[in-house]
């Protein structure tokens, strides 16, 4: 079993915990009577043919407590101050991981972050159930993660689908060629690149650049994971990201608000040479 695999089990046992206490029709309500979505495509640079962008690297910064490949990384006692220096900071979208058993995560941390900020919020966790979409818009999500590795295509275009329907952003994360040619065919708009494989946890940076290219310019697309120092937001950036993910190092950071503002400008000036380097849309002589 694949450590991806097995977080899955995890995730489906705690799922059907909370649909005990909370029936799908209650959710269902909830979801539909929550305020409207806030339009992360928008507040991540997108247009809606690819023309007009404004060339700004966004930073899509995380509350995450821990993970399985690195244990504990913050105690984060209150997640809502730590969203509101985040977004002090410039960064354009919260990430708050509500997965419970291995990244610490909870609904509550994501009921807290929605309260304390005004920029759009994802919800971080592993969906495989139409349920928890309801629920992560009745706590006021406007974006889910939908990993391409633990859906098939049937799956995946039903809950892009159903996650359009309820007013949300889907980021659509990706790893292999294969999965990118899959999230584009599917017609996501927002694609990430995980550098971090879910199924051995090993990261390699430089898995964005190799697969970029692959992904058309209309598309937001997103470096994900593996940020430790300032070098890499400006590798990713150089390789034409228009988002970066990054998690561990803004919770260890002892100033995320200056961190994540140091990040998006580093980020974006780097985008910047490499494109004025080569003449070509973000792309990097490599
Ligand atoms: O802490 P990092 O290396 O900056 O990574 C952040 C984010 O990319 C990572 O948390 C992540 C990417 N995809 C995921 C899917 C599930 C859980 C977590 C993730």
């Amino acid at each position: 079993m694949t450590v991806l695999e097995s977080i899955i089990d995890g995730v489906r046992e705690d799922l059907e915990e909370r649909r005990r206490s909370v029936s799908e029709a209650e959710i269902k309500d909830r979801a539909l009577t929550a305020s409207p979505a806030l339009d992360a495509f928008a507040a991540l640079g997108g247009t809606p043919d690819g023309e007009g962008r404004d060339g700004a690297v966004r930073i899509i910064s995380e509350v995450k407590r821990k993970s399985p490949s690195k244990g504990a990384l913050a105690d984060i006692p209150e997640p809502a101050s730590l969203a509101k220096m985040y977004e002090n900071g410039g960064a354009s979208v919260i990430s708050v991981l509500t997965e419970e058993r291995r990244f610490g995560g909870s609904l509550a941390d994501l009921d807290a972050v929605r309260e304390a900020v005004s920029i759009p919020v994802l919800r971080k966790d592993f969906m495989v159930e139409p349920y928890q979409f309801f629920e992560a818009r009745a706590h006021g999500a406007d974006l889910v993660l939908l990993i391409v590795a633990a859906l098939d295509d049937q799956k995946l275009a039903e809950f892009l689908a159903l996650t359009h329907e309820l007013g949300m952003n889907a980021l659509v994360e990706t790893h292999t060629a294969e999965e990118i040619e899959r999230a584009v065919a599917v017609g996501s708009k927002i694609i990430g690149v995980n550098t971090r494989n879910l199924k051995t946890l090993d990261v390699d940076t430089a898995t964005f650049g190799k697969l970029k290219d692959l992904i058309p310019a209309d598309r937001v697309i997103v470096a994900e994971s593996g940020v430790q120092e300032i070098s890499d937001v400006e590798m990713y950036g150089a390789r034409g990201a228009d988002a970066i993910l990054v998690g561990e190092a803004l919770v260890k950071s002892g100033d995320p608000e200056a961190t994540v503002r140091a990040y998006r400008a580093a980020a974006t000036a780097a985008r910047a040479s490499a494109k004025s380097a080569t003449g070509v849309s973000g792309q990097s002589t490599q």
